[in-house]
């Protein structure tokens, strides 16, 4: 990419923002239209009421599903007026911060060995740990919620294999960095080093995979193994999921000149944590799990930017972190910005896609919509945060925000053990007994949808963040539920957890009020209102066919010409979904 003059660059912005294309006021109105129809159904049901006891409440009950439909349609459109997208200039963050870019701590939660495999716990980590940015800047921190010394192995087994999988990605620019993505693509190279270096990797890639499966399969860990790295003294016959003390051991530590790669470069800082857990104290899932993180990363890193990723997600764009540092970094709005939401997309869709996990509506249209009133969704995952808006920070006005150059000046004096023996004390159960955290501070608790109530909060202390799709490569690609269980099991999660926000004192028209704009109260509660739409929904499907049957007519005879709005309306919401 060719380097403009600097002089040239610098008052230019890192990113920009442009409204979308169904913005424009042809949209409006067609909107204006829609709505005329919409109350033309209301005013025909009202004034239509049968007299006759029969029908009379099947009528009625079509009138009330008619009005809820309206009124979500009506916020629906709120953020389908205000859609607006962004787009980062990386070249210009790079010619002008170069090397100041601010360190970086990636946290990775994982929960279960056996529903999230370490295998493929490790292929998330490795392709963080190969981000094309500066290693000494870059912390890993994997959480691990199972406790399981399967998952710690297998993340050893990942700290020595990076030593050859960082330097091939980047001779060889290689993407997506996920060994297994990457693998799995089909290979026709022309370029003979390539190929050689290609068949040495992915030998070794699949020899430690079957180690760690074997391992895995078996249940148990082979003294030659265990040898290997005093951290499997922390594992005894007491220590289960449920119950355990604290873990922390640094696999790698980025600052020991010893920490380098096969061509000589230096590794980034890899952690392993397991929180302290103990059947009488409430761990608060994944929210537990990252307040934990937050503690002990700033124990041995303390990086200002932190990604968040689930483990069933890897990086799918190596540039990834310099393009959300375009947000952050801008002199003009980036001290505003508190986190960085990309859209979460999956690499394993099925051809019909029945679980609609693509969700093109939601990620092209309503997230990027919500961010037109600078109110982006935290979605709990593929999202880069400021450390200190996440930590309860408020926004004001004299806030600079400016992002250090930091590569952990402050802990080069302390041993490992040190670092090690000061974190643990941090992930204990007791440490949050009596203070803000999980309230003020970090991720909110008690929420089944601990991310968007989080965002939430974040949002109404002044910050503005940001939604970014980004155009050309998917920043991270995830895996979506594939069976009928899974995904009712997350969509009952899901839609029970923000329906609970909605109720609650966090209501966003309640607290988000005078704090953040009306179009994101609503657009908020696109989200927040899916559980009660199911009523009206399963009305609206059951009981015009029970009428049908009994022939009590709800609809309009087709000879009349207000059949014509019933039909229309639909098609045009229809048009606009
Ligand atoms: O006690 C727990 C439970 C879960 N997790 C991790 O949290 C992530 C998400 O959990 P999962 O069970 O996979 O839920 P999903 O429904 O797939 O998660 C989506 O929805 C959640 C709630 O909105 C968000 O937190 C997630 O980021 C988002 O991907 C996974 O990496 C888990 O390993 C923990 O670390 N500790
Ligand atoms: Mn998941």
């Amino acid at each position: 990419m060719g380097r403009a003059g600097e002089g040239e660059e610098d008052g230019l912005p890192l990113f920009e923002t442009r409204v979308g294309k169904k913005s424009r006021v042809a949209y409006r109105i067609f909107g204006i239209t829609v709505f005329i129809g919409i109350c033309m159904i209301w005013v025909y049901r009202l004034t239509h009421i049968p007299t006759a006891e029969q029908g009379r409440w099947a009528w009625i009950g079509m009138f009330m599903a008619e009005l809820w439909f309206g009124f979500y349609w009506i916020i629906t459109l709120s953020v389908r007026l205000n859609v607006t997208y962004r787009y980062p200039f990386k070249h210009r963050l790079i010619t002008r911060y170069g090397d100041k870019l601010p360190a970086v701590d990636i946290f990775v939660c994982t929960a279960d060995p056996k529903i999230e495999p370490p295998t493929m716990v490790i292929n998330t980590v490795l392709s963080v740990m190969s981000y094309n940015y500066p290693p000494e800047k870059l912390s890993i921190y994997l959480s691990d919620d199972g406790g399981s010394e399967f998952t710690f192995y297998a993340l050893m087994e990942a700290s020595q294999f990076s030593k050859l999988w960082i330097p091939f990605c980047k001779k060889f620019r290689v993407e997506p960095r996920s060994p297994a993505a990457y693998f799995s693509q089909n290979f026709n190279q022309q370029n003979p080093k390539l190929a050689e270096e290609w068949l040495a990797t992915k030998k070794l890639y699949e020899d430690m995979k079957f180690r760690i499966e074997a391992a895995t399969e078996k249940g148990r860990l082979s003294k030659e193994v265990k040898d290997q790295h005093k951290g499997f003294l922390e594992w005894n016959s007491q220590v289960t999921k449920q119950d355990h003390q604290s873990i922390v051991q640094i696999l790698i530590d980025g600052r020991k000149p010893s920490a380098v790669d096969d061509d000589g470069h230096q590794l980034p800082t890899l952690v392993y944590l397991a929180r302290e857990k103990r059947p009488q104290c409430p761990h608060n899932f994944k929210a537990g799990s990252m307040n934990a993180l937050i503690r002990v990363s700033s124990e041995i890193s303390n990086a200002p930017i932190i990604l968040n990723l689930d483990c069933d997600m890897y990086s799918n764009d190596s540039d990834a972190i310099k393009e959300a540092l375009c947000f952050f970094m801008d002199e003009k709005h980036g001290h505003k910005t508190s986190y960085v939401q990309h859209p979460q997309s999956y690499n394993n869709i099925t051809k019909n896609d029945i679980y609609s996990n693509v969700a093109s509506t939601t990620n092209l249209i309503e997230l990027a919509g919500i961010d037109g009133y600078n109110a982006a969704l935290y979605c709990g995952t593929g999202c880069f945060h400021r450390r200190e808006s996440l930590c309860g920070l408020k926004y004001s006005e004299n806030y600079r925000g400016e992002l250090k150059n930091s590569v952990c000046d402050t802990k080069k004096d302390r041993t490992v053990h040190e670092l090690e023996q000061g974190s643990k004390i941090l992930a204990n159960c007791s440490y949050e007994k009596g203070t803000q955290w999980g309230k003020e501070m970090g991720l909110m608790y008690g929420c089944p949808v601990e991310d968007i109530i989080t965002g939430l909060t974040i949002q109404c202390r002044g910050w503005k963040p940001v939604y970014y799709y980004p155009e050309t490569r998917k920043a991270f690609l995830g895996i979506a539920p594939t069976t009928l269980d899974q995904a009712l099991v997350q969509h009952k999660r899901w839609s029970e957890g923000m329906f609970q926000i909605f109720l609650s004192k966090y209501c966003p028209f309640i607290y988000g009020h005078g704090k953040i704009k009306l179009g994101a109260q609503m657009g908020y509660c696109v989200y927040l209102l899916w559980a009660p739409c199911s009523f009206p929904t399963l009305y609206y499907v059951t009981i015009p066919s029970i009428c049908l049957l009994r022939g009590v007519a709800l609809f309009p005879e087709a000879s009349r010409t207000n059949l014509g709005l019933f039909y229309g309306s639909t098609f045009a919401l229809s048009l606009m979904a």
